[in-house]
């Protein structure tokens, strides 16, 4: 063994075994490790003065190395209560992974932690000390997961100061942040995950949850104390020991083969010792141990039977011990102490947990009666029935135990269906005619709905108008194709032959008026551009008059303070006497049709004979029908896009003049404004010019103030 440390050696996994109460944890590590396909080595540095033989046994089933070191026990363990884990006196043992110095590498890992994966890549740090941050206060490192080189200059100073006591929670955790507290490698969290049941931050778990590497069950509660179904909830605390109980199932839970060995074997009493699966492990995990059993006799016997097996085979020279201490550590069927009484466990003579069980089984009246009830528990879910009918077992859904997307399941797992309750209905095998009975039960009465005798009258009358505009609401007259049969149905109503914007329809002249024609409009058919109304039906509506009226009223008093704003009249105007307001009291203020006549917005559609699918004899004859059009709508033959442009252009230039206060100005003489770039040459495909002369731009011959404004005319001179 090399006294410097760090030079040559090989590289392991190492954990500590203080009690035999942590086997099955250091057992579940390294089977987590083994199974994830480590290629490291494992050893567990064990205290031969409190960890029993059989312990020792079944470590070395799966460590390559179990090295016995001295206990290195806290002489001053007060700092133990702030924490209450008195049961860490001897954490300090964990000092003695430094004096390991044959070996190069070492990745230490607490009894109670399960890998998810191996963390070999952790071998490659360079660095001399790493560990992941604590929970509890994460400036420090937590000492569950280590990756150390052995060397003696850290044992011999840590060593100097556990003699002392010097470490701040009592145990190796105080001592060992003390010591390294400015020069250790922090390593992420996900090596060393401590989960909580009382405190979990979900959405870091949930985000980080796939890189998780190991979990780590810290406080004194452990999976294998707790029992499998300590918890049916679904949190990441569940989840996490639900990972724990999978490993311990792949190579601990009790199969039901094992649970009825043939019955000569029974008899013998040897079948105890043949073990794939070993009884001392499922003893010191809570509610696994479950005695073998072939049939039914009085539970007391039974138990007798088997703690006499269970006492011959863990006998060793110091069992006559056991009857000294009436030790209530914890035993594996739970009936413990409070794991806060946690020395209860701790620093036996060896192999004092088997005899501690056994002690609790036969001495302790309580446990015997409690162990008895389970035993009988046992038998109902377990052991197979001697008698050929018995209950089947009460449904249990499966336990999330095993992730799916990481591992394949468990090996001695069933089908997933395996649980399902069944119910088998069997053919009648009786010979009797069948007799049909007296008298059906009647049916159930006041189950069936009642169809109303007389269907509900249509309302005679519309309903009432809620708002003011509904009072003289216009009907459409628009068609569209999929009313045209309705329309053809109503008498009086043809639709319309030809494509003509200007045919009043036989429906119009039936029916109300089509636009709303507000009394000041005159409505002009012969001119279809001007036939559109650019007020709103409730415009004139005295209420929301009065209501608009009132708000400019307030608007125009506190606006006269600031003159120049837009929209306010000029003083000629009439502000004084009101009358302005006539223009400028609706909440759509758009210039009438008067002042400036819009473009038609949508030109109805061109009838296409092909497009209705059909030829002529589909459809009436040899004409296609046309829809009835659109009052006031223009025909699309009559479209002509730049015409009209330029006719709006004309008409805001001579309003626009009008208001520069060249009043009673001819608007003809005004020259042709300038299109919108690009619009040129923009010509209706429709279109057929009916007009030969066209309009071009020409230079503006205005004032100057006018030309000034008028500056696309004034570009375009420049041009
Ligand atoms: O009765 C015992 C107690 C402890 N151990 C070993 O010592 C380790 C530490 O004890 P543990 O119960 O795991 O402590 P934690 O609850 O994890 O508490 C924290 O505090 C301990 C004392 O500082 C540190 O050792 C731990 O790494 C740290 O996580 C265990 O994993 C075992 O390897 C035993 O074998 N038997
Ligand atoms: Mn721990």
């Amino acid at each position: 063994m090399a006294a410097g440390g760090g030079g040559g050696g090989e590289d392991v996994y190492a954990t500590l075994l203080l009690t035999d109460t942590y086997l099955p944890g250091a057992l579940v590590l390294a089977h987590s490790l083994r199974d994830a396909g480590t290629t490291k080595k494992l050893a567990a540095l064990v205290t031969l003065d409190t960890v029993s033989a059989e312990a020792i046994a079944q470590l070395k089933s799966v460590y390559h190395y179990v090295i016995p070191v001295p206990r290195i026990q806290n002489a001053r363990p007060a700092n133990l209560l702030l924490m209450n884990r008195t049961d860490l006196h001897s954490a300090f043992t964990k000092i003695n992974l430094w004096k390991q110095t044959q070996f190069r590498k070492i990745v230490y890992i607490d009894a109670d932690v399960v890998a998810y994966r191996a963390p070999d890549e952790l071998f490659s740090i360079t660095h001399p000390f790493s560990a992941a941050p604590d929970i509890g206060w994460p400036d420090l490192f937590n000492t569950g997961v280590m990756v150390l080189t052995p060397n003696m200059g850290d044992y011999y100073a840590m060593m100097a100061m556990a003699e002392r006591g010097i470490s701040f929670d009592g145990a190796d955790q105080g001592l060992i942040n003390t010591h390294f507290r400015n020069n250790y490698n922090r390593i992420s969290f996900a090596y060393n995950v401590t989960p909580s049941a009382h405190y979990q931050y979900i959405p870091a778990y949930r985000h980080f949850q796939s890189s998780i590497n190991m979990v780590h069950f810290i406080g004194s509660e452990k999976p294998w104390f707790k029992g499998r179904h300590a918890s049916t909830e679904s949190s990441p605390f569940d989840e996490m020991t639900g990972r724990w109980w999978a490993v311990y199932d792949r190579h601990y839970r009790a199969t039901s083969a094992e649970l009825t060995p043939p019955a000569s074997t029974q008899s013998s009493g040897v079948a105890a010792t043949a073990r794939p699966v070993p009884e001392f492990v499922q003893y010191l995990t809570k509610g696994e141990y479950q005695p073998k059993s072939s049939h039914v006799e009085p539970p007391t016997a039974q138990v007798q039977e088997q703690r006499d097996q269970t006492s011959r085979q863990h006998d060793s020279p110091s069992s006559g011990m056991h009857s000294q201490h009436d030790h209530q550590g914890h035993d594996a069927h739970g009936h413990e102490a409070p794991l806060s009484e946690a020395n209860n466990r701790q620093l036996e003579p060896s192999s004092f947990v088997s005899h501690d069980v056994i002690s609790s089984l036969s001495n302790n009246e309580d446990s015997q009666s409690k162990a008895v009830e389970e035993q009988v528990h046992a038998q109902e879910l377990h052991i197979a029935p001697s008698e050929p009918k018995q209950q089947l077992p009460p449904f249990q859904p499966p336990t999330s135990s095993w992730d799916a997307q990481r591992h394949p399941p468990p090996v001695e797992s069933k089908p997933e269906a395996i649980n399902f309750p069944v119910t088998i209905y069997e053919m009648s095998k009786s010979t009797a005619p069948f007799v049909a009975p007296q008298r059906y039960p009647s049916p159930p009465k006041g189950m069936w709905y009642e169809v109303p005798k007389e269907a509900p009258a249509a309302p005679s009358e519309p309903p009432k108008p809620i708002f003011p505009w509904e009072a003289h609401r216009s009907t459409p007259s628009r068609v569209f194709i999929d009313e045209e049969s309705k329309v053809s149905r109503h008498p009086g109503t043809t639709p319309s032959t030809e494509s003509s914007m200007t045919e009043t329809s036989t429906a119009e002249q039936n029916n109300e008026p089509l636009t709303p024609i507000t009394p000041t409009i005159q409505v002009t058919m012969s001119d279809p551009w001007t036939t559109y109304s650019r007020t709103n039906a409730w415009d004139e509506v005295p209420e929301i008059e009065r209501y608009v009226d009132s708000i400019q009223q307030n608007q125009k008093s506190r606006s006269r303070k600031s003159p120049g704003m837009i929209g306010l009249p000029s003083p000629g105007e009439g502000v004084e006497d009101g009358t302005w307001r006539r223009r400028g009291s609706k909440l759509t203020d758009f210039p009438s049709e008067v002042e400036r006549p819009s473009l038609p917005v949508t030109p109805a559609p061109i009838h296409r004979s092909t497009f209705w699918g059909g030829g002529p004899s589909t459809v009436k004859g040899a004409i296609d029908p046309l829809l009835p059009s659109a009052e006031g709508v223009p025909g699309q033959g009559d479209w002509d896009p730049v015409a009209q442009l330029q006719k709006l252009a004309k008409q805001q230039s001579e309003e626009l003049l009008k208001r520069l206060g060249g009043t009673g100005r001819d608007s003809s003489d005004l020259p042709p404004r300038l299109l919108p770039f690009g619009s040129e040459e923009l010509v209706s495909p429709t279109y057929v010019t009916r007009s030969a002369q066209i309009l071009s731009p020409q230079p503006v011959t205005g004032s100057a103030s006018s030309s000034s404004v008028l500056s696309p005319v004034a570009d375009f001179k420049a041009t």
